[in-house]
Parts: structure tokens; sequence; C-alpha cells
């Protein structure tokens, strides 16, 4: 099967993630996506963020009724900083005839070469690269440079409608008694308010 891996932390999953994985189901001919959260954050405090369980609850909530969409919470069992790297060695070892796809937005892709091992990466998935509103995307030469001619083959892009929206500005509405309606599913937004979430 062609696989899509998308990471992050999801603090809550929103309509952009949403979005952003069925556009890369269609436009790549995936089979499944599957979402990872993170269980440490590498570039992240995770100090104040939601636990594990609270956000892989609101990812199940989010993808409910989708044939194609998955949550494998592998990084949420595993000690220290979620590398990605070490995820997709664990999904080659337990799923070796897969073919994965690693899906990351325009902000990521611009940051890859910060991550732990990114040559291994490529060698390890395709990626799959998603714009993201006022982040310009890196052009094939910036990347060669960075990671060598392996990315000229190692590279799809997806595009998607852009909407500004990040669970950063989610959490701050909370916090001010905005609303969030649609920003997130309706279950999502919900579970927010049951679990008084984000209000510190
Ligand atoms: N609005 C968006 N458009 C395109 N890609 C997005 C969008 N929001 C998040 N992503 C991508 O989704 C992945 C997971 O993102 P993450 O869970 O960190 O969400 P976020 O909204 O960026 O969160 P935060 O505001 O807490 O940093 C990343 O690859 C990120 O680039
Ligand atoms: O492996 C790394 O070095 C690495 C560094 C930064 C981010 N990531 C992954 O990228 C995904 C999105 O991260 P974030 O911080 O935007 O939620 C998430 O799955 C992280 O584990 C991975």
């Amino acid at each position: 099967m062609r696989i899509g891996i998308f990471g992050g932390t999801f603090d809550p999953v929103h309509i952009a993630h949403l979005l952003l994985a069925e556009q890369c189901r269609e436009q790549c001919d995936l089979d499944e996506i599957w979402f990872v959260p993170a269980g440490s954050p590498p570039h992240k405090e995770s100090t104040g963020i939601s636990t594990g369980k609270q956000r892989r609850e609101m990812l199940d909530f989010a993808i409910a009724g989708h044939a194609n969409f998955v949550v494998k919470d592998l990084e949420l069992h595993r000690e220290g900083p979620s590398y990605t790297i070490e995820t997709l060695r664990q999904l080659k070892t337990t799923h070796p005839d897969d073919e994965f796809f690693l899906i990351i937005g325009a902000d990521s892709v611009r940051d890859l070469h910060t991550w732990r091992e990114p040559e291994s990466i490529l060698e390890l998935a395709t990626l799959i690269g998603v714009n993201r509103p006022n982040i310009s995307l890196p052009d094939l030469s910036e990347l060669t440079q960075k990671f060598g001619e392996i990315v000229q083959s190692k590279i799809l892009w997806t595009t998607m409608p852009g909407f500004e929206i990040s669970s950063t500005d989610i959490r701050n509405r909370i916090r001010q008694n905005k609303s969030v309606r649609y920003m997130t599913p309706r279950a999502v937004e919900v579970y927010i308010y049951n679990n008084r979430l984000y209000l510190d």
C-alpha cells in the first residue's frame, strides 16, 4: 500500500490538517493516511501541551467516518523526543511491503535540514510538501544544495486552498473566550470545552 504519514502535535487537530491530508490522499494516490501524534515534538516546548491521550482522542473524533484515515500512536509509546527518522525505521520494520510518503507543511520543508538525519528520512520515504499561507516554498536548487541530488526524485508537491489557521490560534481563541466554530470539527470543539483545555 501507498501510505501517507502525517505527523504533528495536533494540539488540537484543525480543518487545515484534515483538508491537507485529504488533498494529499487524492493528489498523490495514497491508500491510507496515518496521523501520527508526536509524543514529545522535537522542536517544541513540550511542557504545557495537552497529553498524548487527549491529542489522540481529538484526532479519533476528527477522522471518524473517513475509511482511509487512521491514527497511529506509536510515538506516544516512545520515550524521548519523537524523531521522525525513528518512526520511519520502526514502520519500515513492521510494514516492510508498504511504501511511505511523509506529509509535511511548507514550514516544515523549510526547516527539514534541522531535523535528525534528514538524508536518511529521504531514503526511507518520499516527501509530500504542502503549501501554507505566508510560507514561501523552497525551490528545488535550494533543496538540492541542502540534501543532494536524491531530493529531486524524493519530493512531491501538493496544493490545497490556503487556510491561515493554526493550533496556536485555536488555543488563543479558547483562552480569550472567542469562537472556534468551523476551525475544527464540532466533536473536537465539544471535547475541548468538556475537558477545559487551553484555559491555563
Ligand atoms: N494551516 C496549515 N496549512 C498547511 N499546513 C499546515 C497548517 N497547519 C498545520 N500544518 C502542517 O501540519 C503539520 C502538523 O502541524 P502542527 O500539529 O504543528 O499544527 P500547527 O497548527 O502548526 O500547530 P501550532 O500552532 O501548535 O504550531 C505540520 O507539517 C504543519 O506544517
Ligand atoms: O525528526 C525531527 O528531528 C523532527 C523535528 C521537528 C519536527 N518533527 C516532526 O514534524 C511533525 C510536525 O512537528 P510540529 O512541531 O510542527 O508539530 C511532527 O511529527 C514532529 O515529530 C521531527
